[in-house]
Formats: C-alpha cells, structure tokens, sequence
C-alpha cells in the first residue's frame, strides 16, 4: 500500500494542517454526523478535519479568490482528510448498490485518505449554502457536471445552478484544485495519479 500513517497519529504530524487554522472556512464534516448517506456518524471519536499542507495552501488560495470577487461568501468544508477505514466502510454501505462508481475503490485509495481532497460547497452572506441543483452526495446524474448541459437541456438544472457550480470550480481550478465528472462538490489537489504515488495514505 506505500506509506501510511494512522490518523491518530496525525496531530502533531509535519505534513498535516488542521481545519481549525485555515482562516475564512466553515466545516461542516458530513461523515461526523448523522446526516450521510450511511445514516450516522463515522468519524467519532476521530478528529478528521485535517488536511495535507499542500491542499490546505490549496484552500488558502481558493479563500482568497472568493473573498476578492464575492465578499461576505464563504467556502464551507463538507469532507477533507476520510481515513482509508472509513472509505471502506463507505464502500461496505454501497455493496449491492449500483452507486459504487461514486466512490474510489479503497484498494486503490481515495484521494481523500491522502488528505489531499476536498467536499466542497459556498456559503452566502447569510450563511446559507448556494443551491448547486443537488444536495452534497446527491448520487444521481444531476450532481454530475459532465451533464450540466444536457440537464439544463431537460428543465433538471437551472442557469442559476450552472452559475454557483461555475464561482465554486473558479475559486478551486485556479487555486490547482481538479474536479471530477460526477460530483460538482468533489475536488482532488493536483494529480491524482500522483498523489497516490507519491503521498503518504492515512489508515
Ligand atoms: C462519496 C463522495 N463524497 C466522494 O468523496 N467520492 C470520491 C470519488 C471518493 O470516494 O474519493
Ligand atoms: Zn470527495
């Protein structure tokens, strides 16, 4: 599996920054509560709003990005750094399903587990999220933004939700964050191919 670290031994860890220092940010950890498509908590008693430094320089110039053009929005973390057994436990939930392609294999790893991924959304001035069409984990063809053009074709998304989804990808593409095709809210710091080469996986 390459190098690992466990997330209990992440604090204090070099390569690792916590959520709590990354200034202009709301965390929202889906997977630490109840309101997932598990249905319950699968974070506690671990603390996982930690990312590697290299995403969370990322997040800092996204923020910054943000607040130039759209002061008073904000960027609202909703998953960051997702342990390689709590993937496991996402894929466990999936089996059965024909959902599984919403979510990386745990062999091969999910981009998460490297602290290296970002769930995603905004916040407006009044603390509301922005309507992207779909909710977080909303595991259906609306959520995929390889098919904006073709939803907004058939009255599934409207202009307004094209255009959040679009302020979203401006404030991660340029801060060399990349998407993917089937989750406006998910995010990958640099290549992929890469960071499962070369990062250190947290168990
Ligand atoms: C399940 C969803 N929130 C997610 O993060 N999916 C990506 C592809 C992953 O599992 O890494
Ligand atoms: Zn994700």
């Amino acid at each position: 599996m390459g190098n690992t670290v466990r997330i209990e031994d992440v604090p204090g860890h070099a390569d690792y920054r916590h959520l709590g220092g990354i200034a202009g940010i709301g965390v929202d950890l889906r997977y630490a509560t109840p309101d997932n498509f598990v249905g319950r908590d699968l974070y506690s008693p671990l603390d996982c709003a930690w990312l590697h430094r290299d995403a969370a320089a990322a997040l800092e110039r996204a923020v910054a990005w943000l607040a130039e053009r759209n002061p008073g929005y904000k960027l609202l973390v909703l998953d960051a750094l997702r342990p390689q057994r709590v993937q496991e436990q996402l894929w466990a939930a999936l089996q059965g399903t024909d959902l599984l392609g919403y979510l990386a294999e745990p062999g091969r790893g999910s981009i998460h587990s490297f602290g290296m991924a970002l769930d995603i959304t905004i916040l407006d001035a009044d603390g509301r999220e922005l309507d992207m069409g779909t909710g977080f984990d909303d595991l259906t063809e609306r959520s995929h933004p390889a098919l904006e053009g073709e939803m907004l074709a058939r009255g599934e998304l409207t202009t307004a939700h094209i255009a959040n989804r679009q302020l979203l990808r401006g404030a991660m593409f340029q801060a060399g964050f990349v998407g993917i095709n089937s989750e406006w809210w998910h995010f990958d710091c640099g290549d992929r191919v890469l960071v499962r080469q070369s990062y250190t996986r947290v168990l």
